[in-house]
């Protein structure tokens, strides 16, 4: 660690692994209730285990977010960061807003529309906190080195708080109500969200593989231009059965087509820099995560997302359990991976010690990433089996849910694997350093 106040990103990390481990407890919750569907019925319905698990992911992801910025930023700007305090102050406001809002929900105070339940004095709160962020970390920024990484990361930012302006805006007609809302839910994670997970991908292969800066640079503009060039007109694949005009088939069609090309690209990226670096840093477990963030975001935002998007395609899945097999991979590849790939790496240096406990680590990542995995193919057959049901043959929602017992069993079994690796990864980062790294392997310097 070669600025003191990269310290500044330990309760962030702390605090967001926390939250995902709750998130997956309740992601248990709703689990359940589809396998025992009077499962906690009276106590906490589903709609508000579920709520908690959506909420809790998007929280968490938004601190790991913060973390990983205020990690990197001293380096990246050389320069330490403006005000340490007023970044735990914004972490306070942000975790309060968060828990209250996830408190309110158990006694069903929400404000619907999900991903954006939040009550509104709590998303006043998450405004102010950001806002507080995005000027300690721009002040940072502006007064030291600027890079690509940098920048690209502060504009993803920077667009994600303009686009959650949104989340404001709430009119009682139904199809606008949907129409302004998928641009907070789609434009994040399609569209300004990956510049903050091409940037994060490219500092972590800069410090890991030695490869030039400038090479790294010329794939993150690449990669920035394609992810806002498809994700905005992208929206469109949410625009088929909302009530708007027409051509949104077409452009949606064509524009989230286009969507995964920066996943490709991410993917070709972060491999091509592997092979082409050095690949002796001694942080093979946070290696692991970069790659397969990689990987598995391809899978599960490209592949999985490319399966439902075209509007003729889409007629039939909608809303079925194959949106749900494709929003679990995505979110876990593309942006849990690479923050549990971004604290991997971190945290030894905020500890000041050799990467340790490396096997237990990469023992979590394949647990986690083989039981998201398992639970994509269980939800994808589900989905399957479901469409041609419901939307082939017509049959009642209720009657289809009984014939698809067997994969909610499954997709409940995944879901303790997920949990069981959460707790090993929590504990290999957090806990006592064990094991340390042969003598042999290079030693860490201070700009590893
Ligand atoms: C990391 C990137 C991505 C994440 C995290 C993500 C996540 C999600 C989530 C959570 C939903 C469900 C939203 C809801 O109804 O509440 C969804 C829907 C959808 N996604 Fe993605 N997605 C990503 C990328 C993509 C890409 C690249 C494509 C297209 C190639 C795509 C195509 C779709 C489609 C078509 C739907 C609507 C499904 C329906 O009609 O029910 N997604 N996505
Ligand atoms: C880190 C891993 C996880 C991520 C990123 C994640 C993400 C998500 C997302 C984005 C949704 C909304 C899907 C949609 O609107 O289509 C969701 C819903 C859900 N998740 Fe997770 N989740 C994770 C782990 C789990 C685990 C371990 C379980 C438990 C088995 C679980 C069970 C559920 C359930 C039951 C729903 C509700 C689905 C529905 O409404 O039909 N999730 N999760
Ligand atoms: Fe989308």
């Amino acid at each position: 660690m070669k600025y003191e106040t990269q310290r500044v990103a330990l309760p962030f990390f702390m605090v967001a692994m926390a939250l995902f481990a709750l998130q997956i407890v309740f992601g248990l919750a709703a689990a359940a209730a589809y396998v025992w569907p009077h499962f906690m019925s009276e106590a906490m319905p589903f709609n508000i285990t579920r709520t908690s698990h959506t909420n809790l992911l998007i929280v968490w992801l938004l601190i790991g977010f913060m973390g990983c910025t205020y990690y990197l930023m001293p380096e990246e700007a050389e320069n330490e960061i403006y005000s340490p305090n007023l970044a735990y102050l914004q972490l306070a406001i942000f975790a309060i807003a968060g828990a209250g809002a996830l408190i309110s929900y158990q006694f069903g105070i929400h404000e619907g529309r999900h991903y954006l339940e939040q009550p509104l004095w709590s998303k006043i709160l998450i405004t102010i906190s950001f806002l507080m962020f995005l000027f300690n970390t721009s002040l940072t920024m502006l007064k030291g080195r600027k890079t690509a990484i940098n920048m690209v990361l502060m504009l993803g930012l920077w667009l994600a708080a303009v686009f959650w302006l949104f989340a404001f805006y709430n009119p009682d007609n139904l199809a606008l109500d949907k129409l302004w809302w998928w641009w907070i839910v789609h434009i994040w994670v399609e569209g300004v969200w990956e510049l903050i997970m091409a940037s994060l991908l490219g500092y972590l292969l800069i410090k890991m593989t030695g490869v030039d800066r400038e090479i790294i640079e010329k794939w993150l503009y690449v990669i920035v231009g394609l992810a806002l060039f498809s994700g905005l007109l992208g929206t469109g694949h949410h625009y088929y059965w909302i009530g708007t005009p027409g051509y949104w088939q077409p452009i949606g069609s064509i524009f989230s087509t286009l969507e995964v090309i920066p996943f490709f690209a991410m993917v070709v990226f972060a491999f091509y820099m592997f092979w082409k670096g050095n690949r002796n840093h001694p942080n093979k477990a946070a290696m692991l995560w970069t790659m397969g963030s990689a990987a598995v975001a391809f899978f599960g935002a490209g592949v999985w997302g490319f399966m439902h998007t075209l509007s003729w395609i889409n007629y039939y899945t909608h809303g079925t359990q194959i949106t749900a097999a494709h929003g679990h991979l995505a979110f876990y590849g593309a942006y849990v991976m690479l923050v549990l790939g971004v604290i991997t790496y971190a945290m030894p240096q905020l500890r000041r010690v050799q990467p340790y406990n490396q096997v237990l680590n990469m023992w979590a990542f394949w647990i986690m990433t083989s039981a998201m995995w398992f639970m994509t193919f269980t939800l994808t057959f589900a989905g399957v089996v479901q469409t041609h049901l419901q939307r082939v043959l017509g049959m009642n929602f209720m009657q289809i849910q009984d014939q698809l017992d067997l994969f909610y069993v499954f997709r409940f079994g995944t879901g303790i694997f997920v949990g069981l690796a959460a707790v090993m990864f929590i504990y290999a980062v957090f806990g006592p350093a064990r094991e340390q790294v042969p003598a042999t392997s290079k030693p860490l310097t201070a700009t590893e």
